[in-house]
């Protein structure tokens, strides 16, 4: 079963004043069938945690560990590290101009799954996949995120993650931008990928509303660059009730 351990993990970014210290040694082990969700305050580096899994350049890791099923995640390129099935939904999903969503879906896939899928069965696939998730197909031939709206973004998202698979799946607010009805659809793409058992899940998000449709097994409470409390599915709802302020108190302001 793959299991992503991250030990005490430290991140800088590059300021205009010099490096500045994001994660302050994060410690958290996702197994694959679990599901996590982080939340946190503004600021508080989970985004940067996102980022730093996947191997953005922008982040630089000063000190810890990322492994999965033992290999350091840490010593792999970008490629490496999705093709080990490590899959990142961002906040903010870039354009892509001159690449259509056809194009880039069947690369990925290539690129993850170690050969091309067969053309017939492949668009087959992709068709079932944005049926389910009720997504016009003409959406196939559109560039990538060119023009779509914050909804359609998330939804190509979650499109990416049913046909990618990965083992370790970064979910970061993809539930923000989201109207009531894309919610539910969204979080039935998440759940169908859950159910197969093959995907740990990290959830990164501010509102306990995707929570009821995309039950976790652990909460963690993110604050200042680490997890500061973890609990069950009730941390969450404590969460909403009294918010992050005593998470905060007395850290510097971020
Ligand atoms: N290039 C950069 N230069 C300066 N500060 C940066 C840079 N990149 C990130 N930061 C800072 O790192 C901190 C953590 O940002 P991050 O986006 O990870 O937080 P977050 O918890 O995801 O926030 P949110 O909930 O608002 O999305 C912020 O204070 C941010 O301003």
């Amino acid at each position: 079963m793959a299991t992503l351990e991250i030990n005490d993990l430290h991140v800088s970014v590059e300021t205009e004043g010099g490096p500045a210290e994001i994660l302050r040694g994060v410690n958290l082990t996702v197994k694959q069938g679990e599901t996590h969700a982080i939340m946190g305050p503004n600021g508080s580096g989970k985004s940067t945690l996102a980022y730093s899994l996947a191997g953005h350049p922008k982040y630089t890791v000063t000190g810890g560990t990322v492994t999965l099923d033992g290999e350091d995640v840490l010593e792999m390129a970008v490629d490496e590290r999705a093709r080990a099935g490590v899959f990142l939904a961002m906040q903010y999903p870039v354009e892509v101009p001159g690449v259509s969503v056809s194009n880039f879906l069947r690369t990925a896939a290539t690129a993850v799954r170690g050969e091309a899928p067969k053309l017939r069965t492949w668009v087959k696939e992709v068709k079932e996949a944005m049926a389910r998730l009720e997504m016009d197909p003409a959406f196939a031939e559109r560039n990538v995120n060119e023009g779509f709206s914050g909804g359609e973004k998330k939804r190509h998202e979650i499109l990416q993650l049913e046909l990618l698979r990965p083992k370790i799946a970064i979910l970061d607010e993809t539930d923000s931008g989201l109207d009531i009805d894309a919610l539910r659809t969204v979080s039935e793409g998440v759940n169908r990928v859950r159910g197969s058992g093959e995907v740990g899940t990290l959830l990164i998000t501010h509102y306990t509303r995707i929570l009821r449709y995309i039950n976790p097994d652990h909460v963690h409470v993110f604050a200042r660059g680490r997890i500061v409390e973890s609990g069950g599915p009730e941390l969450a709802e404590k969460l909403e009730a009294e918010g992050y302020e005593q998470y905060v108190k007395g850290g510097a302001a971020e």
